[in-house]
């Protein structure tokens, strides 16, 4: 996406009507507005939102054809305000949504950091995001490890696109209520075939079409915290 392109999807994001999310009883920094479907983070409820305005369907052709997914699949767009300092915490996206994940930055750069594994084995890594990129999580970069980003040192508004995991009807719905331990067997990962130790990061595809393994950092940086509601 160019500079241009960046300065007018970011005028029609800025102006959008930002809500709260409450997680686990807290008001997160980081604030949202869902369109096609909206999610709720604390009953796991989908219903549906109101269609994305031309120019989020514009940035969500882009990003199907990089992942090479169906524009119409790609059913949410979940716009997200980061302001200085928030951040995102360890999850791996809702199971009631498909196997691809698309997220388009905006504004200004994070990291993003992925983690797998109970807690002394566990390995954290990371990419950083730059603004007009997008990136691909698909197999076990979606459905495995965990993503988070730590905290934000300039606002930035990310636009994640995401599959419903079955676009008619509603029976997903009962899926949503179950938190992630007790997935059904469909959510589970296509895991690579590659040995761990060899391709030891999650394969995320940035923009550049280049499937790069992340950097690893210390274990000790993978602890991202959501903010309390300061
Ligand atoms: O800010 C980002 O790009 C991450 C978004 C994300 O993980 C999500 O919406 O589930
Ligand atoms: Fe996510």
């Amino acid at each position: 996406m160019s500079s241009d392109e960046e300065r007018s999807l970011l005028a029609i994001v800025a102006a959008l009507d930002f809500r709260e999310i409450r997680m686990h009883g807290r008001t997160a920094r980081r604030t949202v507005r869902s369109f096609g479907v909206d999610y709720d983070f604390e009953s796991f409820q989908l219903t549906e939102a109101e269609p994305m305005p031309p120019a989020l369907q514009q940035a969500r052709r882009r990003c199907a054809d990089l992942a090479g997914v169906a524009e119409t699949s790609l059913a949410e767009a979940l716009v997200t305000r980061y302001p200085p300092g928030s951040v995102m915490g360890w999850h791996r996206d809702a199971p009631v949504f498909g196997p691809t994940v698309v997220g388009l930055s905006l504004g200004s750069a994070c990291l993003m950091r992925f983690r797998r594994g109970t807690a002394e084995k566990r390995r954290v890594y990371e990419v950083e995001l730059v603004p007009r990129s997008a990136y691909v999580l698909s197999g076990a970069a979606r459905s495995s490890w965990q993503h988070s980003i730590p905290p934000v040192p300039q606002l930035r508004y990310s636009v994640t696109f995401r599959q419903l995991r079955r676009a008619a009807g509603w029976q997903w719905i009962t899926w949503a209520r179950t938190p992630y331990p007790g997935r059904p067997a469909a959510c589970r990962l296509t895991v690579a075939a590659s040995s761990p130790s060899r391709h030891p990061g999650p394969a995320v595809r940035l923009t550049s079409g280049v499937r790069s393994t992340c950097r690893r950092v210390l274990p000790a940086h993978g602890a991202v915290h959501e903010a309390g509601p300061t």
